[in-house]
Order: C-alpha cells, then structure tokens, then sequence
C-alpha cells in the first residue's frame, strides 16, 4: 500500500485508527474456548466488528509466537481475513546483522503478506536495509518509544554541540536510509511534548502512535501536536478496544470502542488536516 492509498482510506473512513490485535489466550471469551481455533475466531469477530472504523491492524507477534506452531498458523489465518484496504503491521520489533534481517524480511513480506514490519534501529543501517528492497513494504522504525524505559537510551543528550536527544540522531540518521513512501517511525502517544522535535526532523512521514488507551496517551495532543497534511498518523489501541468486554459481546463492545475513538478522530482530522 502506498503513502497515498493510506491518506485515501484515512479520508474515506475518517479514522487514523489501528487496531492491535495483542490476542492474549488467557483472556478469550469463555464460550469462544470450545472452537477448533479461538484466538483465530476472536480476531475474525473483531476484525468483521471493527475493519469499518479503522485503516489498520497490529498483531503483536509475541502473543502468537508464545503459542508456539498453532499461533502462526492463528495468525496467518488472522491475515486472510483481514480486508485488501487495510493496512497490516507485524508488530515483532527485529533487526539484526544483514543475512538474518533478510529472512526477517522474507519472514513478515513474503512468507506471510504484511504490508510493514517495526524494527529496532539499534544494530544501524545494514541492519534496517534488508527489509527496504521490497517495493510498496514499509519498515516502522522504534524512534522514541510509549514505555518508562524510554529515558534510559532514546532521551540521552548528545554531545555533538546540538544537545540533540539520541532518538532525534535516530530519526536524522534513518531518514537517508528510506524516503517517507518507505518508512514510518514509532513514537508513543505518551510523548506528546516531543512531536513537535520528532516533526522538525521528520516532517512527511507516518507516525505509528501506541500508547492511548491503556497507556493513558492523549489522541487530541498526538493529534494536535503531530498531524501533517497527510494526517501522517496510525494512531494504535489494543487493549482498550480489544478487550472491552469479555463476555459473549465482545465484539459488539469492541465495536462501540473503536467507534468512540473514530469519533475523536473525525473531529480532529476536521481540526488540523487543512483539506478534510
Ligand atoms: O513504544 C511502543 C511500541 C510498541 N508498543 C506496542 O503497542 C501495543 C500497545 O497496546 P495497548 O494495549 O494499546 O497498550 C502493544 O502491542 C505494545 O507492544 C507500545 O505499546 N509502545
């Protein structure tokens, strides 16, 4: 899916929201246990439930890589059933020396058929390159991330005479790697009072935004302080939709969840992107 293609169904459905699809075993429904496959049943039922209100979807690849060979095959199946317009991410954060991130690569693009995978960019640019070659597949790259152990690398001061935080030389440095049609980078909602630093570097290109809902993120502050004119803006909620209710009405609650969020979305995309 290209940058356009993206914006385009951001307007058609007036939503920036991805869906994380963090399906935890431990917390499925009780009546969806006795099906042949449940983690893929829930998601199915959330899929249909919210694919309208969103542009995108997040597995997290840990919780199925946890259940050893049936959850890849869960989330395989989980993939076919998720609609050609939507965007996928598989959220599984790799990165290493060249030869390993092209099976990576091959992995998450070809193996199976995700539109973009996260990657860590500590191992630097032959690490990162190996998922770029793929024509219309995208690397979401961790710049400053939603958790407390942010502080510990990203927020170093350099001492390069800019007193530039380490995240921004990540952003300065990877943004020669790939144009903004390739790349997107990870910034958590709970950094709000960062956007306008991560903007300056990085004005184009696609945020993926965890961190509100559960996190207790801002969608109005990410939004008023990071939206460009192409929204530029997958804003992420897994728990607080996912799991809004854990009875047999699950989805329907999920639904009523990802369609609050969408609201405040529709409002804020009339607010500060200039041709909605
Ligand atoms: O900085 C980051 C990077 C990734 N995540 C992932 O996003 C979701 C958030 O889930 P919620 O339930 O909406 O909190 C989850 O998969 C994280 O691993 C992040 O939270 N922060």
């Amino acid at each position: 899916m290209t940058r356009e293609q993206l914006f385009e169904q951001i307007l058609k459905k007036k939503s920036y929201l991805c869906v994380g699809l963090d399906t935890d075993p431990k917390k499925l429904p009780q009546h969806l246990l006795d099906t042949e496959d449940p983690v893929f049943e829930f998601n199915r039922q959330i899929i249909e439930a919210t694919a309208d209100l969103c542009v995108a979807y997040k597995p997290n690849i840990a919780f199925y890589e946890a259940q050893g060979p049936q959850g890849w095959v869960s989330l395989e199946k989980t993939l076919q059933v998720i609609p050609e317009n939507i965007f996928t991410i598989a959220d599984a954060k790799r990165g290493d020396i060249g030869n390993t991130s092209e099976l990576y690569a091959r992995a998450f693009f070809e193996t199976m058929q995700f539109d973009s995978v996260t990657v860590a960019p500590y191992m630097g640019a032959d690490s990162v390159k190996p998922f770029l070659v793929q024509e219309g597949k995208w690397v979401i790259l961790l710049a400053l991330t939603s958790n407390a152990g942010s502080q510990d690398f990203q927020m170093l001061r350099l001492e390069d005479g800019n007193e530039e935080y380490l995240f921004e030389q990540v952003l300065r440095t990877s943004a020669t790697w790939a144009t903004a049609d390739q790349m997107m980078y990870v910034i958590g909602a709970t950094q709000a009072e960062y956007v306008q630093r991560v903007r300056k570097l990085v004005p184009n290109h696609f945020l993926l935004v965890p961190g509100v809902g559960a996190q207790g993120g801002s969608l109005e502050d990410i939004s008023r302080l990071g939206m460009n004119q192409q929204c530029g803006l997958l804003v992420n909620s897994a728990r607080g939709i996912i799991y809004a209710s854990s009875g047999r009405d699950f989805a329907a609650k999920a639904r009523e969840a990802a369609l609050a969020v969408q609201r405040e979305m529709e409002v804020c995309l009339e607010q500060y992107v200039r041709h909605v």
